[in-house]
């Protein structure tokens, strides 16, 4: 679904991102962590297009999507025509507004349809923007720290509601974020980035299933295991891996 081999890229004389290569299957959740500063958004910026990369190769197929934190619902339209104007690309009325209905229902918003942003509460906000994204059916979704501007409970529940959202309808997702937890308990596939020039520091394959309970003791050490290799709580752990993640260390 999306290759990116041997990519580097510079803004002028800054070398952001050093010799980077990921294959990202279709239908894969692959979160991408890393200090802060070290080039994460200007990944999906390259494989979005909106910038090209200094050198090395980027390819993904079917149709992307972007997210970025501030994108939000355009305030003068409804829930509903916020959702409608993502779906030129269905080629009935009738499709898309049933599509609507699908995913008003998906994110809890039936009967907000008519609505305008400023008489949602923040998380019925949040879900009608991932109503919005999620019926566009891109194939390949690259999420920028969508949720960072929301409180703990509100997070918990917008990462349920990506997960059900995701069993409806599988899309392949980039998710970059700052939040450990919210990349250890969504992914399939951890990335940990290294400090600029970014190198992917490590994989991580959580064997859980997915949702994933904060609480699980698994999710815990691997959320230890990544906080020492990004040296926040000291320096990282030496010893035996941790047994339900691979590393691969490039
Ligand atoms: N358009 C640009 N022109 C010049 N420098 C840029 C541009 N965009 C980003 N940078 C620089 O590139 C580096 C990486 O930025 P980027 O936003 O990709 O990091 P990030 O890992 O997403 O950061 P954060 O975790 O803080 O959101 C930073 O030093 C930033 O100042």
């Amino acid at each position: 679904m999306l290759q990116l081999d041997s990519v580097s890229h510079h803004y002028g004389p800054l070398e952001v991102l050093r010799d980077v290569s990921l294959t990202v299957r279709q239908g894969e959740f692959v979160a991408i962590v890393g200090p802060s500063g070290c080039g994460k958004t200007t990944l999906l910026s390259l494989v979005s297009g909106v910038e090209r990369p200094t050198r090395g190769r980027i390819s993904h197929q079917g149709t992307l999507r972007t997210v970025y934190q501030q994108e939000g619902l355009l305030p003068w339209l409804t829930v509903r025509e916020n959702i409608f104007h993502g779906l030129s690309h269905l080629p009935t009325q009738s499709e898309r507004l049933a599509r609507i209905e699908q995913w008003l229902a998906h994110t809890r918003l039936d009967g907000f349809g008519d609505h305008y942003p400023h008489q949602l509460s923040g998380g019925m906000r949040q879900r009608a923007q991932l109503a919005r994204v999620l019926a566009g059916n891109a194939d390949l979704l690259l999420l920028d720290e969508p949720f960072s501007a929301l409180d703990y409970q509100t997070r918990l529940s917008m990462r349920h509601e990506l997960c059900n959202a995701l069993a409806v309808r599988p899309s392949t997702v980039v998710f970059v974020t700052h939040d450990l937890e919210e990349a250890v308990t969504l992914a399939d596939r951890v990335l940990v980035l290294s400090e600029r020039p970014a190198r992917i520091l490590s994989t991580h394959t959580p064997s859980l299933a997915r949702p994933r309970s904060t609480s699980h003791p698994e999710v815990g050490q691997l959320i230890e295991h990544i906080i020492g290799e990004l040296k926040l709580g000291g320096p990282a752990p030496a010893g035996p891996r941790v047994p339900f993640s691979q590393e691969l260390t490039s």
